[in-house]
C-alpha cells in the first residue's frame, strides 16, 4: 500500500524539485501540490509541469495533504513551518529533508506544537539548486536518513520510512544529535574545506586567477565543483550545526598541525603511515559497493 496519497512539498529547489519528479515517476497516484515562497520559482514549477498544483501561499498548498515536506534551506524552516500551522489537517505528518536535524526538529517543535513530525535527511544532491536542477532518480541507491523524536509514532515513522524506499532510497534511523555529529565530519567539513581552499587559491597574489583556472589538476577541481554549492543552504548548515561543525573542526585543526609538523620536521614516516591508513579507507568504501552510490559526497549526475 502507498503510505501517502497527497503530499505536499514547500520549496520547489534542488531536493524539493526532485522528490516531486520522484514521486510523480514513481508513485504516479500520489496527488503532489507544492509551494515555493519565490514567485519566480513557482513561475517555472508551471512551466515544467513539477506538480499536480502549484499554489500561491502556503497555507492553501496543505488543507488537504496527509504528508508535508518542508524543502527549504534548515534556517527557514521554523518560518515555513509556521505558515502552514493553521491550515494543516491535524492528521498530517509533517518532515523535512535539511542538512542538519537537531536545530530543524527545535525549530519544527516550536512552529508546530502537538503534531506529528519525523524529520529525515536524504543523503543525495549535487552542488546544483533551483527547481531545474532536480531529477528524479536523485535518491536512488541513496540513503536517507531518518531522525524521529524520542516520543515518535512508530507507524508515522514507517510510513514516512516507506515514502522514502518508493523512491529508491535506502532507510537508516538515528538520533538527531548523532546524526548532526556524523554528517558534520562527513559532509559539512568537507564543504569547509572546499571553500577555504577554493578562497585561498583565489586570493594569492603571485598566482593568477588565469594559472589557477589553467593548471587545476584533478584535485582542486573537485573542490571547485562542492565549492560551487549554494551559499544560502551552506551557510544555514554551518550555523545551524555550530556545535557538531565547531568540535570536527577542532579536531581537523589539530590533525592538520600534525601535518604540518610532520612535514616541518621531515617525518616522512608519519606522512607514509597516514596516507597509508587513508587510501585502505578508499578502498573499503569501493569494496563496500559505495564509491558512486551511497554517500554521496563528490558526484555529481
Ligand atoms: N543541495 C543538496 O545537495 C541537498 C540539500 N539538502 C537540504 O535540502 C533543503 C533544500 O535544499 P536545496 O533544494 O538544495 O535548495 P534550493 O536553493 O535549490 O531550494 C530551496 C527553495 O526553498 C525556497 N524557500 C526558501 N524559504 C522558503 C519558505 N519560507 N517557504 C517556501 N519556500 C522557501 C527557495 O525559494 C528555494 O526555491 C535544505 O534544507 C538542504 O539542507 C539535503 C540533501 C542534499
Ligand atoms: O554534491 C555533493 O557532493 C554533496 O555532498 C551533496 C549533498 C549536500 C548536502 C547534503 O546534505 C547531502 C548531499
Amino acid at each position: 500500500m502507498l503510505p501517502f496519497a497527497r503530499v505536499t512539498i514547500i520549496g520547489l529547489g534542488l531536493i524539493g524539485s526532485s522528490l516531486a519528479r520522484a514521486i510523480r515517476a514513481d508513485m504516479p497516484t500520489v496527488r503532489v501540490t507544492g509551494y515555493d515562497a519565490d514567485p519566480a520559482v513557482r513561475d517555472t514549477a508551471r512551466r515544467i509541469d513539477l506538480c499536480d498544483d502549484i499554489t500561491d501561499t502556503a497555507g492553501a498548498s496543505v488543507t488537504d495533504a496527509d504528508l508535508v515536506v518542508l524543502c527549504v534551506p534548515v534556517r527557514a524552516m521554523g518560518a515555513a513551518a509556521a505558515e502552514i500551522a493553521d491550515d494543516l489537517p491535524v492528521d498530517a505528518i509533517v518532515s523535512d529533508v535539511g542538512s542538519c536535524k537537531a536545530d530543524v526538529l527545535a525549530q519544527l517543535n516550536a512552529a508546530l506544537p502537538g503534531r506529528t513530525i519525523i524529520p529525515a535527511h536524504p543523503v543525495a544532491g549535487t552542488e546544483n539548486s533551483g527547481p531545474e536542477a532536480g531529477f528524479a532518480t536523485l535518491f536512488k541507491g541513496r540513503w536517507s536518513i531518518v531522525t524521529p523524536p524520542a516520543d515518535a509514532d512508530p507507524i508515522a515513522v514507517e510510513r514516512v520510512a516507506e515514502l522514502w524506499r518508493r523512491v529508491g532510497a535506502d532507510v537508516e534511523m538515528m538520533d538527531p544529535a548523532h546524526h548532526d555529529l556524523v554528517l558534520a565530519v562527513t559532509s559539512h567539513l568537507p564543504h569547509l574545506i572546499a571553500y577555504t581552499i577554493v578562497g585561498t587559491a583565489s586570493d594569492l597574489e603571485n598566482v593568477t586567477q588565469s594559472e589557477v583556472i589553467k593548471y587545476s589538476a584533478g584535485g582542486f577541481r573537485d573542490f571547485t565543483r562542492i565549492a560551487a554549492s549554494d551559499p544560502t543552504m551552506w551557510r544555514d548548515v554551518f550555523l545551524a550545526n555550530k556545535d557538531a561543525v565547531l568540535e570536527m573542526l577542532q579536531r581537523f585543526s589539530e590533525d592538520l598541525s600534525a601535518l604540518q609538523r610532520a612535514i616541518r620536521w621531515n617525518d616522512g614516516d608519519a606522512l607514509f603511515n597516514l596516507f597509508t591508513r587513508t587510501r585502505a579507507i578508499r578502498r573499503s568504501i569501493i569494496e563496500q559497493g559505495q564509491d558512486d552510490a551511497k554517500p554521496d559526497f563528490g558526484r555529481s549526475h
